[in-house]
């Protein structure tokens, strides 16, 4: 077990979020309290509209809630301008999405590069670490490789590299599965459980309920409304 397995690393307490668009007020995300420890996988499922991605944002320090805070990596980001907003998500958090968004025109290696690069990491300390990024999620051999040149599956894992370079405590993944075959579901999910057991915390929202036998706790959302399942409990199919 890593060394700081059960840190919290993000906390939302509760923590709802309103939307205004116009004159109507949208409630998508309920007062929610939710402690996320490094060394685990939380799944966040739900059917189309229940609030899964505002739960995500908020714990990705993409919106402010409307009511009650959220703590990430030690700091409550209530009351940081959009500046120490973005400055945390980069230090922080790595984020991967359904659709990969790899920059088309770079390799695989120089994709894995840039959020380094953002951060002013020097070059040949850069490159060790999007090395060691690339062997984490078994794809070194693809480091020269062009994103329309690799599978979903390995576009996936070169994303992964991307968002775990930084060495955030914090992953969080939006339907990181749904544009992949089953085996490469299969292979991605894997690559997620492994940085669990390296003592990183993931968030990870699917509608895929096969995703369920690789997280360590589930959430459900339904209606705005966030709710622990317990192990074993006989999920609603979506
Ligand atoms: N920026 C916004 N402005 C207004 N309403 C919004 C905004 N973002 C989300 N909503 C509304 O909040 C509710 C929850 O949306 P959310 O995107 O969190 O759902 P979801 O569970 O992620 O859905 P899906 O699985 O379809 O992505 C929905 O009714 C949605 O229309």
């Amino acid at each position: 077990m890593p060394a700081n397995a059960g840190r919290v690393v993000a906390e939302v307490r509760g923590a709802s979020k309103v939307f205004q668009s116009g004159d109507t007020k949208i409630t998508a995300l309920h007062p929610t309290d939710l402690v996320l420890r490094a060394g685990e996988l939380l799944l966040i499922v739900g059917p189309s509209g229940s609030g899964k991605t505002t739960l995500l944002s908020l714990l990705g320090c993409v919106i402010y809630p409307s009511t009650g805070e959220v703590i990430v990596d030690g700091t409550n980001v209530t009351h940081l301008d959009d500046r120490a907003l973005a400055r945390l998500r980069l230090r922080s958090i790595g984020f991967v999405f359904q659709s990969f968004n790899l920059v088309m025109p770079l390799t695989a290696e120089e994709n894995v590069l840039m959020p380094l690069q953002l951060q002013g990491v020097p070059a040949d300390e850069a490159r060790d670490r999007a090395a060691h990024a690339l062997q984490l999620v078994n794809m070194s051999h693809r480091r020269h490789s062009l994103p329309r040149q690799m599978s979903g599956g390995e576009q996936q894992r070169i994303a992964i590299a991307r968002a775990l370079v930084t060495e955030p405590p914090l992953m969080l993944c939006d339907e990181p599965t749904a544009a992949l075959d089953p085996k490469s579901v299969d292979v991605v999910m894997q690559e997620l459980r492994q940085l669990a057991q390296q003592g990183k915390a993931l968030a990870v929202v699917t509608h895929d309920m096969r995703l369920v036998p690789f997280a360590d706790r589930v959430v459900q959302v339904a209606n705005g409304q966030a709710q622990e399942q317990l192990p074993g409990a006989d999920l609603d199919h979506h």
